[in-house]
């Protein structure tokens, strides 16, 4: 589910990131971002189904729709999400860590800027509840927030809704021809042309790093098989557990990384499906969405197995799939503990018993789809964290208590002199488009520290210094 590949404003990252590099990426528009497929309740005695239109009047229709009493206030609450995202959508994205650049962006656009500050420390759900009542609504909001935060509108800010809830209308959600996988190919092939030089196959073990006076700088990466490579900058993009617990050493974690490991927690891993399926299963049903959520618990929604995720790129993109066939990418939230301590027999009979029920469970949605299974492969959180190389296979940090909006987020600097990290373990966490935005920073960042940008260095430490203050007491 592809955010940022639209064709106009500032906020098109993905698209202005490939372009930086001469590329363009060709993309299927989706007619909706996701279908929600929803429990029953008394108002909704045949379940609630909900589409996501590109359109954004045809989803709030939709919306009112399903629930006429509150049709005001689910129009305020969106309305709201667009301040947030016509603000951004003026600036020019970088790092918010320079202040020469954060100064010069409030010069030219004081009005965008003061909004964002004003919902630097907002929540969704401290928005969301001043205009919406109705308690099943407000657990829609809940799970509009959780498809792509893991966590609730209480825990999920109000900046990074604004940018999902607006940018599915405005940018659209498009799928990259050929396959995500064209992404980074792209990006490889861009940065070659350049004159980079991109490693394959190299794990690095070990962050390299030298005490110069006070500080530790970060001076290089050794890989597993012993090589070494020196530079002036070093930027992670692995998870921050994996990045300061085996690449730098627990012994040597500094206060800072100790408060980030206090205020955010490790999201789940997912349990997933990659089903092959007749396309016959989806034939005569007119046309079938790419993106759907099934929930069959209100009060299971954020448990493992509660929410059913289902992306369906071959119906978008035929090339993907032999002819007459379909892919189904099926997954849900889980846990590493529920894998671990199994025999290989007991990993396997697991992997079976919880796939068919998964499947029983997309069957009743696409009627046909069990009988339709011509392959599958199946990977739990462990596929996650050995592929992946993800700490417990996590999908990245969510808070461990109320958040101060985007205030609480690492940036991209970290206490090791040189060293920074960038995706999803800093500002604005998960999402492509979100680091994606969490690049460009960082790559502002890096060339102001080697002087490649300008920059203020007589301010920037004391907005560093208030910066920090600010996280760490957050
Ligand atoms: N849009 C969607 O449908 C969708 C679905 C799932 C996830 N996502 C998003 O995708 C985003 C990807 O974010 P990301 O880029 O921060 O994470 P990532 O895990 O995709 O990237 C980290 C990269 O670092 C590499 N790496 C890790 N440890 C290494 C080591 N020791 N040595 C060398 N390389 C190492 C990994 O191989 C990987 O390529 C996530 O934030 C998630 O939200 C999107
Ligand atoms: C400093 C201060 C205080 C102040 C200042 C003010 C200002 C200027 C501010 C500014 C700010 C900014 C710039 C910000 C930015 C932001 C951003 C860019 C954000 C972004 C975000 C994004 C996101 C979050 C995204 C996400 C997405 C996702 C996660 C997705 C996912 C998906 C999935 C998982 C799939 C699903 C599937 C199905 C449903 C099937």
């Amino acid at each position: 589910m592809m955010f940022g590949f639209g064709d106009k404003g500032t906020t098109n990252l993905l698209t202005r990131c490939l372009a930086a590099l001469g590329k363009k990426i060709e993309t299927v528009p989706d007619q909706t971002q996701v279908f929600y497929h929803l429990p029953a309740s008394e108002a909704h005695p045949n379940g609630l189904n909900v589409q996501v239109w590109r359109k954004y009047e045809d989803f709030v229709a939709e919306l009112c729709d399903r629930f006429p009493h509150e049709s005001n206030g689910i129009k305020a609450f969106y309305d709201e999400n667009w301040r947030i995202f016509n603000s951004l959508n003026t600036l020019e994205l970088k790092s918010l860590e320079e202040i020469r650049y954060l100064l010069g962006e409030f010069v030219k656009h004081p009005i965008a800027c003061l909004t964002l500050a004003s919902y630097a420390t907002t929540n969704v759900a401290d928005i969301s509840r001043k205009y919406i009542k109705d308690p099943e609504l407000l657990r829609f909001i809940d799970l509009e927030c959780f498809i792509w935060s893991t966590v609730s509108a209480e825990l999920t800010p109000m900046m990074n809704a604004g940018m999902v809830f607006c940018d599915r209308h405005y940018g659209g959600i498009n799928y990259p021809k050929g396959g995500v996988g064209r992404i980074p190919e792209l990006l490889a092939e861009g940065l070659t042309e350049r004159g980079s030089h991109v490693v394959y196959k190299a794990n690095v073990k070990r962050i390299l790093t030298e005490k110069q006076g006070n500080e530790t700088k970060a001076v290089g990466v050794e890989l597993a098989d012993g090589r070494v490579y020196r530079g002036k900058s070093i930027v992670s993009n692995a998870t921050r557990w994996d990045t300061f617990e085996s690449m730098i050493g627990e012994d040597q974690l500094p206060p800072s990384e100790q408060a980030f490991r206090e205020r955010y927690k490790k999201a789940p891993s997912f349990f997933t499906m990659h089903l092959g399926v007749e396309a016959s299963v989806f034939e005569g049903k007119g046309e079938v969405d790419c993106h759907h959520v099934i929930v069959n618990d209100w009060s299971k929604l954020e448990d493992a197995y509660g929410t059913l995720f289902v992306s369906m790129p071959s119906l978008l993109d035929p090339s993907l799939a032999p002819p007459g066939k379909h892919i189904v990418h099926a997954f849900t939230p889980d846990w590493i503990d529920n894998w671990q301590g199994l025999s290989v027999q007991d990993y396997e009979a697991k992997k079976e018993e919880v796939s068919a029920q998964f499947i029983d469970r997309l069957d009743a949605v696409f009627p046909g789809l069990k009988q339709g299974v011509v392959f599958k492969e199946v990977g739990t959180p462990r596929t996650h964290r050995r592929f992946l190389n993800r700490n417990a296979g996590t999908y990245g940090p969510i808070p461990s208590r109320r958040p101060l909006g985007m205030l609480s987020m690492p940036l991209n600097r970290t206490a090791v002199q040189g060293l920074y990290c960038a995706g999803d373990s800093t500002f604005p966490g998960q999402g492509v488009n979100a680091v994606v935005f969490s690049g460009f920073g960082c790559a502002h960042r890096v060339a102001c520290d080697i002087g490649l940008e300008p920059t203020w260095p007589a301010l920037d430490k004391p907005f560093h210094k208030f910066l920090d203050y600010v996280r760490d007491n957050s």
